[in-house]
């Protein structure tokens, strides 16, 4: 039997959502440029493409707003919830757990509709933002802040995190940081959703095992290691040293390489302009003037692209969210691909289970207990 490490260019469903051209850095959302949304869409249009295959009417598109900002508010036992977990939980952790929890106050989890599952998209998408709010405000001591009746989920989230509405540009930024990471083909979180949908688990249980997928340093979990890796470099002169040394001791760089883009990632570029004029409007062009030494030195070293995460670590860090939100911000976008992906394979399903090829000893005796402690006093 062939045997492919990491199913490198496996393909392992039929899936009409995303489309990724590895070779050309093309990413489209059901046919739709990558780049025309971010240029015109909203992350909620995004959503509505993204669930039902076709840019929504403007109808269709309030519609869909008005139904995510009716489900904002979070549940009061989840609240609590939150309020039993140490300070010092992972917020990567603390989503997990919470939208684990999520299932306990479904009004009808039993209801396995296409409708009913699309709810939970809605309601899914619509509340990882307060949870990575919230979040903030308990560990901190401090009393959550309830949503905005109003306003997009970008702008709410900013709203829900800082205390104040946010200033436009800021929010358009997330907004479309948002379009960009919301779906990415079979990405690794993804194909976990898509595994446990196909032994026909709910969506929460399919969403908590994405979320625990993007957590790790090699997926999702890259945004936050590459904003921690440019404050221990701390200085835009000890960029290139720095970077030198892991390279010397064969470390990852944060932020660079692919399974998929052997070019450019599409959307590292809109995240860049963004980080580049976020910087001009906040003052501070420390982030922007190290990822320019260390892109051209990995590429001249390794021949490696940056990847959206490698961006995306300046962006948000500018728009004032705490490093370690990074990672949820993320997952607060994937939200909508992972609920594509379950609605999909729910659709067509057949269980996912590979084959993995032995090679561990073969023909091994059983030693009864006993004897494998003489063994080892002998
Ligand atoms: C949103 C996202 O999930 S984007 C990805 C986010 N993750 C990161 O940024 C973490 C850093 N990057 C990586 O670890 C990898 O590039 C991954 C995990 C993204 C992809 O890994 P793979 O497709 O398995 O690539 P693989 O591990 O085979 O690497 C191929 C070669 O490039 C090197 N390489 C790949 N990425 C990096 C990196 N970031 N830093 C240093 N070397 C790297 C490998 O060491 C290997 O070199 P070798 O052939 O000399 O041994
Ligand atoms: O596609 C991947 O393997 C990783 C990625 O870029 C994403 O999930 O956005």
């Amino acid at each position: 039997m062939p045997t492919t490490e990491g199913l490198e260019d496996v393909v392992a469903a039929h899936t009409r959502i995303c489309n990724l051209d590895g070779q050309r850095g093309k990413l489209t959302y059901y046919g739709v440029d990558v780049h025309d949304l971010a240029a015109h869409s909203s992350f909620e249009e995004t959503a509505y493409l993204l669930w039902h295959g076709t840019l929504p009417t403007r109808a269709q598109l309030e519609a869909l707003s008005a139904e995510l900002r009716a489900n904002r508010t979070l549940p009061g036992r989840l609240i609590d919830l939150m309020r039993l977990l140490p300070s010092s939980t992972p917020p990567m952790d603390v989503l997990r757990t919470v939208v684990s929890a999520l299932s306990t106050t479904d009004p009808d989890l039993s209801d396995r509709s296409q409708e009913a599952n699309l709810r939970r998209a809605v309601r899914l998408t619509a509340l990882l933002p307060s949870i990575v709010a919230s979040w903030d405000h308990i560990r901190n001591g401090r009393e959550p802040v309830a949503p905005l009746e109003d306003g997009s989920l970008a702008e709410n989230f900013l709203y829900m995190l800082k205390g104040e509405r946010p200033d436009s540009y800021d929010a358009h930024v997330l907004d479309v940081a948002l379009i960009l990471h919301a779906d990415h083909e079979l990405n690794a979180s993804t194909f976990s959703a898509r595994v446990a949908a196909s032994t026909l688990a709910d969506m929460y249980a399919a969403i908590t095992a994405a979320i625990g997928t993007l957590s790790g340093p090699l997926h999702g979990g890259a945004n936050e290691q590459v904003m921690r890796m440019f404050q221990r470099i701390g200085d835009v002169s000890r960029a290139q040293e720095y970077i030198r040394g892991l390279l010397e001791r064969k470390e990852r760089i944060m932020g660079f390489g692919h399974r998929v883009y052997r070019t450019e990632d599409p959307r590292g570029k809109h995240m860049d302009a963004f980080a580049v004029e976020l910087s001009r409007r906040k003052g501070d062009t420390r982030w922007v003037e190290m990822s320019r030494v260390i892109e051209s030195y990995v590429k001249e070293q390794k021949g490696l692209h940056a990847n959206v995460d490698f961006y995306s670590a300046t962006v948000y860090y500018l728009l004032g969210i705490p490093v370690d939100l990074d990672t949820p911000v993320f997952a607060c976008s994937r939200v909508v691909g992972w609920t594509a992906h379950v609605m999909e394979q729910y659709a067509n399903n057949r269980l996912i289970r590979p084959r993995g090829e032995y090679v561990g000893p073969k023909d091994v005796p059983y030693v009864p207990i006993e004897q494998r402690e003489q063994a080892q006093v002998s």
